[in-house]
């Protein structure tokens, strides 16, 4: 990858830490406890007295340093920031380049990710963007054959007009993505748990090789399946971790976001860089919903991942092949294990007929039609006619996505309520035959079988 950007930097460039103490009168770089220098706005820690807190306690903690006291940080619905001399230099001048609110939100965020330096945009798919911005043309992408749509969409994207060459391999095999790495990799970019078919990537070992293969390369995993509260990429050996804030950081799917956090302070300023360039930080008013949202991470994941806990082994129970890395038969249940702190919200099943599928996402009434994921309300969707629509039909098949797979994304209510709600749903639909026992899953057409996936794990 070449360096970046390729000129001497101009003053948009000056690290922002700088930016901010001349801002101050040259006064003193403020380091926190977590040793980060970033800009003295109203800055969230932990309280001072040298302990170190669990996530639970980190997430819910903040300091803020507004005139008031304010509990809640105040929003700052500004677009710009009146100056003291002619000269410039304020600690803000313009909201595109930096915001009180957006500040404290990403310092927020800086510490309950473990990173240097978190950054927040206006969408998970925003977030992404900042980063291919690091590539070059003639780079070479190495990723996975099962991702979320967007993401997809926008490697196709930058593989047709950006002369970026993209390897799309099954990243749960170290050996096949060991096959496409070499000198020209600039990039790495995983998910785990991967969207829809939730299957788990080694991320050590994946990152491993790909720094061996090149030093410069970046390995890049999308953190949204899982949220900070339950894995932490860049302790894994990731360069970069970014998520989409509108799931289970916000929790309410009332905003869209993006966040990127980094260790290595020159790739925070390249991200920071493109940002301002490009104009796409959260806004006042979402950073701040995002900020409240983030407070109650820890209650609303441990909820939905228990009853995602139950209804995938309702599911499996009923002869259902059902995909979450919370279930034993999960053949990656070990991998996901010593990567994470626990399984998520999100599962998925088949029922070996997409007209069934179909009629069982239209007879639920708890779970919403919806894509997204992360929101305390239950979705239920078939993501090839949904999240996934924009992967066209040949690559799907060539990928072996399940047409008739459905996508369940777990919420916070009560968890008899939901499972009531799928059973009353798959008996209406016909997925299952009713015994005097029980009921079972149907066998209709012909299940999806092992040979045809692509790869051996299901
Ligand atoms: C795994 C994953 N990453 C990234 C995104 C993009 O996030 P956003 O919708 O906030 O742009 C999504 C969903 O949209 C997703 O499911
Ligand atoms: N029409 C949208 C679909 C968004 S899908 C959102 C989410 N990541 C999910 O997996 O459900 C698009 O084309 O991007």
């Amino acid at each position: 990858m070449s360096d970046f950007p390729p000129e001497k930097p101009d003053h948009e460039l000056e690290p922002s830490s700088s930016r901010s103490a001349k801002a101050l009168g040259k006064a003193v770089a403020r380091f926190d406890l977590d040793g980060h220098d970033l800009p003295p706005s109203p800055a969230p820690s932990s309280p001072r007295n040298g302990k170190r807190y669990a996530l639970a306690t980190e997430l819910v903690y903040t300091e803020g340093s507004d005139q008031y006291n304010a509990s809640s940080t105040p929003i700052y619905q500004s677009a710009t920031f009146k100056q003291t001399s002619g000269g410039g230099g304020g600690e803000y001048d313009y909201t595109r380049s930096g915001n009180p609110t957006r500040t404290h939100l990403e310092r927020h965020l800086a510490k309950i990710m473990g990173a240097e330096r978190a950054l927040v945009v206006s969408s998970g798919m925003g977030a992404l963007d900042v980063i291919t911005r690091l590539l070059r043309p003639g780079d070479e992408v190495v990723t996975g054959d099962d991702l979320y749509g967007g993401t997809n969409r926008l490697l196709k994207y930058l593989a047709t007009n950006g002369d970026i060459i993209v390897h799309h391999v099954d990243t749960t095999k170290p050996e096949s993505v060991q096959r496409v790495l070499g000198p020209k990799t600039a990039m790495v970019l995983l998910e785990t748990p991967t969207n829809p078919l939730i299957k788990i990537v080694d991320i050590p070992a994946i990152a491993s090789a790909a720094h061996e293969a090149n030093p410069k390369a970046l390995v890049a995993v999308d953190n949204t399946m899982l949220s900070p509260l339950l894995q932490n990429p860049l302790e894994l050996g990731a360069d970069i971790v970014y998520e989409s804030g509108t799931k289970y950081l916000s929790g309410h799917h009332d905003l869209m976001a993006g966040v990127l956090a980094v260790n290595d302070s020159a790739i925070g300023e390249k991200l920071y860089f493109t940002i301002n360039a490009s104009g796409c930080g959260l806004a006042p008013f979402d950073s701040w919903l995002l900020m409240r949202g983030i407070k109650t991470l820890k209650v609303r994941m441990e909820q939905q991942q228990s009853n995602a806990q139950r209804i995938a082994e309702f599911l499996e129970a009923h002869g259902f092949k059902v995909r979450y890395p919370g279930l034993k038969s999960h053949p990656q249940y070990d991998l996901h294990n010593s990567m994470a702190r626990g399984a998520g919200a999100v599962l998925s099943f088949e029922t070996g007929s997409i007209q069934v599928s179909e009629r069982i996402v239209e007879a639920a009434k708890l779970w919403a039609i919806s894509v997204s994921f992360g929101c305390v309300n239950s979705l239920i969707s078939m993501p090839c006619r949904m999240s996934h629509a924009s992967i066209d039909a040949a690559t799907r098949k060539e990928r072996a996505l399940p047409e008739d797979i459905i996508r369940l994304c777990v919420g916070i209510e009560d968890v008899d309520d939901l499972i009531d709600d799928l059973s009353r749903a798959l008996v209406l639909a016909g997925a299952v035959n009713i015994t005097p026992g029980g009921f079972h899953a149907a066998d209709l057409g012909t299940p999806p079988k092992k040979d045809t996936l692509s790869n051996d794990v299901f």
